[in-house]
């Protein structure tokens, strides 16, 4: 006679052997990724780059606890697409570095990953090649050798972490990083950065709520234990000890712009409450621009008046900038302007460098203020 479970077994459609029929049935292909000791070992940080990143990591620090007056610029494109086209404005970036270091701390944006509101390319590590190939180990080796070549300059370099492992095989050579908008409520994300070596940026909700990156900073504060993967491609459990250089980045929200010094007022009462030090940077671009990449220069000049006359609250800024203003759509076949964004718009170099000297001079100027 035959039993139910008899029947089940003999239907191949039902067949509890194949496990394939509940397990991955969405997983179109799996393929092999590099180690992240593998890249290390063929792209090595130098001990002259290790030095800089030190270096900026403490200056980042300093300036976050109020042991130095300077401001944080983090400036650079919204996405890093093409090498030459990133170096070449690094060079730029690197020509006023000497210019203006008395005042202002600047990391170039060098961001390789992209989260998107729905769909897009997701950045130079996910499709390096901008074609949909997703060649994601080759887009490894082009974003470290890209640092590499950065670093090498004596430009620190500041990227925002959004997946869970990329940072084992880039993160040595970063001096700061972001948690996006998106994803600053995310455990897995304060997690990460609570056993991160850089300071960490947590931007406020795309809902415009700042409430959300001060639970960031307090979750990331504190140890945690988590699962990830070694520097062998091992999987592990991680015990972080906290990370206590982290700090909220205004970036506007649905609701507009919140970068005015209301916005700061209550922004820094959310920051009290928690029991944290009152100090922010400030995004120009994003809802703080309503996208609107001109409108970058107005609120860094905002910013740098209410510096000049004593602000010392706001102790970052960060501009999207490239060689060239404004953006372009990525278009199978149609070949890419040089040096435009293929994200979000950015200012141009040439907007820029005035922009960069307005902060520094108000830098200075609040220096020369009765204390
Ligand atoms: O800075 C980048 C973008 O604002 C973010 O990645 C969202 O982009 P999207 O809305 O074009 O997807
Ligand atoms: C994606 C970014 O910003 P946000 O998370 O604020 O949207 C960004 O700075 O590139």
């Amino acid at each position: 006679m035959t039993t139910p479970l008899d029947a089940l077994q003999n239907d191949r459609e039902t067949s509890t052997q194949d496990t394939t029929r509940i397990d991955d049935v969405r997983i179109s292909a799996v393929r092999p990724l590099i180690s992240p000791a593998l890249l290390l070992d063929e792209l090595p940080v130098t001990p002259e780059l290790q030095l800089l990143v030190e270096r900026s990591r403490r200056q980042i620090a300093n300036v976050l606890h109020g042991r130095d007056d300077r401001l944080v610029v983090v400036v650079g494109p919204c996405s890093i697409h093409d090498h030459d086209q990133a170096m070449a404005y690094a060079q730029r970036l690197k020509s006023i570095q000497a210019e203006l270091e008395d005042a202002l701390v600047l990391v170039m944006r060098v961001y390789f990953e992209k989260p998107r509101t729905t769909v897009g390319w997701k950045g130079y590590i996910n499709d390096p090649r901008l074609d949909g190939s997703f060649r994601i180990n080759e887009g490894l080796r082009r974003a470290r050798e890209l640092l590499l070549h950065i670093g090498a300059m004596g430009l620190p370099t500041a990227t925002e972490f959004l997946d869970l492992l990329s940072p084992q095989y880039v993160a040595d050579l970063i001096a700061w990083g972001a948690i996006g908008a998106r994803t600053t409520e995310s455990q897995s994300h304060r997690q990460l950065a609570s056993g991160s070596s850089c300071p960490i940026g947590f931007k406020n909700g795309t809902d415009g709520g700042v409430q959300v990156a001060v639970d960031a900073m307090v979750a990331a504060a504190a140890p945690h234990a988590f699962m990830g993967m070694t520097k062998m491609g091992q999987t592990a459990i991680f015990e972080t000890r906290g990370n206590p250089d982290t700090h909220v980045i205004l970036r506007g929200g649905n609701s507009g712009p919140n970068y005015s010094a209301e916005h700061i007022d209550a922004a820094c009462a959310v920051l009290r409450k928690a029991g944290l030090r009152e100090q922010l940077m400030v995004d120009c671009s994003h809802a703080n621009s309503r996208k609107q990449h001109a409108r970058q220069i107005e609120v860094a000049e905002d910013v740098a008046r209410r510096v000049a006359d004593g602000e010392k609250r706001i102790t970052g800024l960060m501009i999207e900038s490239h060689l060239e203003e404004g953006r372009q759509d990525i278009r199978p076949g149609v070949p890419l302007q040089p040096g435009v964004s293929v994200t979000d718009a950015c200012i141009s170099w040439a907007q820029t460098a005035p922009v960069l000297r307005a902060l520094a001079d108000a830098v200075r100027v609040r220096r020369t203020r009765p204390a």
